[in-house]
């Protein structure tokens, strides 16, 4: 039985470099074979090995906390309700549960993910408080405007303060197996935006099969994502175990080929804490520790912070109280 043991607080690892991506490789992906029953059949294997310590379940929690991209994407976000948001990404858990957790500082979010208009509000809720914001750009979420006006709300986002940029790409030029196309909007993309860091959504709900997901993560990779994403949550099917495995293992085998380190962010009906701890096994067995910091592993969820916060105080007060006197360091 695998074992969770404690992550610890977050580790200070030297950031990793930006993805200077490659030229279109079609060598790399263009044969790929991906077993649908295979990855189907590993990624139900996961859920197992939540059977773990409950000592160290609020270790990872906390982990899993620090990895979330708080997100609020509908039609009727309001400055004041954004403003809230990043109230709670600051001060996600109440005081007496980090007290009781043994926490030396209220830990926060990984991000803050909101439309391009909402940006310059999140920037001001969060000033000073070293948290990101991050904005969906590209015309989220089907991304099927103009590539002019794309580049241009990239831009805008960037403009505002948004320091990580999550674009949607052109689900049809997957379907087509357009790679040159998708590969040269992803890097035209990459170039508007700047220093922001980029995740390029695949929305995989969209791609029909998974040998389309590992090509479809390979060419943005390629065209220089520093994060492959795999949903919008507004597909009709968002983040899943075999789809998240399948672009891992894209994200492996282009570490491999380049010494690039690139991000990884299921996103889409991500709710529950033992959602969280899935992708976090996910990630600790498929890629390693290193993939258990935010700058390489983000969880895009707008309501899982409360199942979380919820456990940790059942951590704290309830049934596993006794645990949650193991050291988190
Ligand atoms: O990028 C994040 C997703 O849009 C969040 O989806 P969700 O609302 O299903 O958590």
């Amino acid at each position: 039985m695998n074992e969770l043991r404690p992550v610890g607080a977050a580790t200070r690892f030297a950031p990793v470099a930006r993805n200077a991506g490659t030229p279109l490789t079609l060598d790399w992906f263009e044969d790929v074979q991906v077993n649908l029953s295979a990855a189907e059949r590993r990624a139900a294997s996961i859920p197992t090995r939540r059977s773990v310590k409950k000592n160290y379940q609020a270790a990872w929690l906390v982990k899993a906390l620090q990895c979330i991209d708080l997100t609020t994407l509908a039609g009727d976000d309001t400055p004041g309700r954004v403003h809230r948001l990043c109230a709670k990404a600051k001060r996600p858990l109440r005081q007496d549960i980090v007290k009781g957790l043994g926490l030396a500082e209220m830990p926060t979010v990984g991000a803050v993910c909101v439309y391009p208009a909402m940006v310059a509000p999140a920037v001001k809720a969060l000033e000073g408080s070293g948290i990101p914001v991050a904005s969906v750009a590209t015309g989220f979420p089907a991304g099927l405007t103009p590539l002019p006006q794309r580049l241009a709300e990239i831009r805008y986002a960037v403009d505002q303060g948004a320091q990580e940029i999550d674009i949607v790409i052109h689900r049809a030029q997957v379907l087509l197996q357009d790679w040159t196309a998708l590969y040269d909007e992803v890097a035209a993309m990459r170039e508007a935006c700047g220093d922001a860091h980029m995740k390029a959504i695949l929305a995989t709900g969209d791609l029909k099969t998974l040998r389309n997901v590992y090509k479809a993560s390979m060419v943005a990779m390629q065209a220089g994502a520093d994060f492959i994403k795999t949903s919008t949550g507004k597909e009709d099917v968002n983040a899943t175990l075999p789809v998240s495995l399948t672009m891992v293992r894209a994200l492996r085998d282009y570490g491999e080929l380049t010494g690039f380190q690139i991000g990884f962010k299921p996103a889409g009906g991500l709710k529950t804490a033992k959602d969280a701890m899935n992708w976090l096994i996910l990630m600790k067995e498929e890629l390693g520790r290193r993939w258990l910091e935010p700058d390489l592993f983000r969880i895009g969820a707008s309501s899982m912070l409360g199942d979380i916060e919820r456990q940790l105080e059942h951590h704290v007060t309830g049934r596993y109280a006794a645990a949650s006197h193991q050291p988190l360091a």
